[in-house]
């Protein structure tokens, strides 16, 4: 497909579409508190004091505090063992209140995360990183209670832009967890022809290029190049790195894991960061906490 000269992508705006999710979430909360006196329930854990996670875990309680959810705020110390912690899970997994629990990642190195992870209530995991549920995500014909945050953004981004996935070739660059793994298995749910590119892919380039929506999750400043974007693709930026820029008082910027300026020139449409995915991850933890509150509350 030949572009104009002056093409230019269709910005994706994550923080307007969150803003309407927060919105819309918020006048269900209302209903709910008005029909049954009670509003969903958020434990947000938090071990340590890293500073993006307490960055992330605050943005969390003040979008709690916006929609009229309830959050109960769980500050433990770095050196807190792992029993202790899994304590608390068992104890939050028991508690009426709670709809939702939600453990930052990633925890400290003596702490084994898939343990912990494994404790929540799959009713209560709206983080949608119990094994169970990821287990029924990769599984045809069967649906998880939740899906995982970033993942169930990037759809959310795709579909309010009005992007068609069903039928399309979709590229995945990435393997984690978090992203990479169950973002390519919602793809796959939702009829798109998935490829996975990796460290360890010989060419990525090669793949990427023949993608029409391209999901970047490798955790590498600018690496996909404008030229490697097919003319008129979709491209979901997941990443989100520091890079040195002496001009802010910061001394950094984020970038994601595509040069954004040169592939605006190719692109159909594309989001930024910041300003993209990482709105719609918190919108998406207080979707699924709504969700699971809604599964409970006047039953
Ligand atoms: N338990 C979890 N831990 C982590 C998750 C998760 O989904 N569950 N994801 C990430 C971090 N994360 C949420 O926890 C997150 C990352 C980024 C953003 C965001 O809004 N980013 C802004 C930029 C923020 C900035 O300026 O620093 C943006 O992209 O516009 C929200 C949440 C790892 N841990």
């Amino acid at each position: 497909m030949a572009l104009p000269v002056d093409h230019k992508a269709n910005i994706i705006d994550g923080k307007v579409i969150a803003q309407t999710i927060r919105s819309e979430i918020a006048s269900e909360v209302s209903n709910l508190v008005e029909k049954y006196g009670k509003a969903p329930g958020l434990a947000v854990v938090i071990v340590g004091n890293r500073k993006d996670s307490q960055s992330y875990v605050s943005m969390k309680r003040k979008a709690c505090a916006e929609v009229g959810f309830k959050s109960i705020d769980i500050d433990l110390p770095e050196e807190v063992p792992e029993a202790e912690l899994i304590a608390k899970v068992h104890e939050l997994n028991a508690d009426p209140n709670v709809h939702g629990i939600l453990v930052q990642l990633p925890l400290p190195k003596h702490i084994n995360e898939e343990n912990v992870l494994t404790e929540i209530s799959i009713e209560k995991d709206v983080d949608g990183f119990h094994p169970l549920n990821i287990g029924k995500l990769a599984m045809k014909g069967r649906d998880p209670l939740f899906l995982p945050c970033t993942p169930k953004g990037c759809i959310e981004l795709l579909k309010r832009s009005g992007v068609t996935i069903k039928g399309k070739r979709a590229v995945v660059v990435g393997r984690s967890n978090i992203v990479g793994l169950p973002v390519s298995l919602l793809l796959l749910k939702e009829d798109a022809t998935v490829t996975v590119v990796h460290s360890r892919t010989a060419d990525p380039q090669s793949i990427i290029c023949e993608a029409d929506i391209v999901i970047a999750a490798a955790g590498q400043a600018m690496m996909i190049k404008g030229s490697w974007i097919k003319p008129g693709a979709a491209v979901i930026d997941v990443g989100t790195n520091a890079v040195d820029d002496p001009s802010r008082k910061s001394g950094y910027r984020l970038v994601g894991d595509v040069d954004f300026g040169e592939a605006c020139k190719v692109a159909g449409w594309i989001t930024p960061v910041p300003g993209g995915v990482g709105p719609l991850t918190v919108a998406m933890l207080l979707k699924n906490t709504l969700d699971g509150a809604k599964r409970v509350i006047g039953q």
